[in-house]
């Protein structure tokens, strides 16, 4: 049951829950801006972007999002993403738009398969392979427990830890640094479970758990939407992970190379879940992340592993941060 360029990100607009924490007008950008994608033909639409990370090359989680809605605009409404599997093959250039071409692979009974290449300058930026499933319950149900951590209502947000460290005896360079921090307006909000270990000023196991959620109201209902917005959270901070144990490093280029993402139970990225993440190896200037989106409730709602390059540099003794 393919379908022609629906529309996937329309927010919920009934005043329930999280309308008391947002007025209804502050729709989360990524629904507005970043995963609301413009037609320009049969499967093929146009992506802008919101925030760029500093190293002046796409967010990775964006061009994932992005192509996540290209993929689920062709398929019926009763069909549900349950996996996809990404190469970063060119760094994203945020001077242009990206393009995302999808290829209607096949349609099954259950299971209906996208292929979705990213383009930008004529090239693929990212290849795309997202399957969709029909609802079929099943007698077979399990799950790891979620890790026992902190309420986020006890935690502090990325942006008064930033303040804290503020208030430190810090060169210019890396006072300046924290206020560009400050200044950037990431579409997540972010509540690290340990702040220390989460900026690597102690080393440790290379594993991190951070509280995350879309900026804004999304509203409950558009699973498929919710599903994109997870996947621009998956790749926030997760290749990090890797660098946990070897504070005298750090990174002089890194880059996320592949990403595959399972999505488990129904679950709201407007509301907090619990990003664990961990790395079982790294070597090769390469490293394995892998992480897991809980609901707050301790349902498993999405896992994900990433490969990334990565090469260090020494950190200066007389460092201060
Ligand atoms: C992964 C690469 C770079 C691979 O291309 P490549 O031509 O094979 O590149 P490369 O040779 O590895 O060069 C990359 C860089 O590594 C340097 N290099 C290469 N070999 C050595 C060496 N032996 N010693 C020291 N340095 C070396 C090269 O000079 C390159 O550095 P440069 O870019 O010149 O500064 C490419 O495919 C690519 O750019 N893909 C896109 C990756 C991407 O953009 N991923 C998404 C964004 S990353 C992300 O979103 C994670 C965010 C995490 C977060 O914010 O928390």
């Amino acid at each position: 049951a393919a379908t022609s360029g629906k529309s996937i990100t329309s927010a919920d607009d009934s005043s329930e829950s999280s309308g008391a924490r947002y007025p209804q007008d502050l729709r989360s950008v990524l629904v507005t801006s970043v995963l609301n994608l413009e037609q320009l033909d049969i499967d093929l639409y146009r992506g802008t972007h919101h925030w760029v990370p500093s190293t002046q090359r796409l967010f990775g989680g964006q061009i994932i999002g992005q192509a996540l809605v290209a993929a689920a605009k062709s398929v019926s409404d009763d069909l549900y993403a349950h996996s996809l599997h990404c190469y970063f093959v060119r760094a994203g250039d945020p001077k242009v738009p990206v393009l995302y071409q999808v290829d209607r692979t096949r349609d099954g009974r259950s299971f209906t398969v996208r292929s979705v290449k990213a383009i930008q300058h004529g090239q693929p930026i990212l290849i795309c392979q997202a399957s969709f499933q029909l609802l079929q319950p099943s007698p077979l149900q399990h799950q790891f427990p979620m890790p026992v951590v902190p309420q986020p209502e006890d935690l502090p947000t990325v942006e008064e830890i930033i303040q804290r460290y503020l208030r430190y005896d810090l060169t210019e360079s890396a006072k300046q640094g924290l206020n560009k921090l400050l200044a950037t307006e990431v579409p997540i909000e972010v509540k690290p479970v340990s702040p220390a270990q989460f900026y690597r000023h102690v080393s440790g196991q290379p594993r991190r758990l951070f509280w995350a959620r879309a900026r804004g109201h999304i509203g409950e209902g558009n699973m498929k939407l919710h599903c994109c917005v997870a996947a621009y959270v998956s790749d926030f901070a997760l290749l990090g992970t890797v660098l946990l144990p070897y504070p005298k490093y750090k990174a002089r280029f890194t880059a996320s190379l592949d990403h595959a993402m399972w999505f488990h139970s129904t679950f709201r990225s407007d509301e907090w879940m619990l990003y664990e993440c961990d790395s079982p190896w790294a070597g090769s200037s390469r490293g394995l992340a892998q992480g897991r989106l809980w609901r707050r409730d301790g349902v498993l709602a999405a896992s994900c592993s990433q490969e990334g390059v990565l090469r260090v540099k020494p950190v200066p003794e007389n460092s201060k941060l």
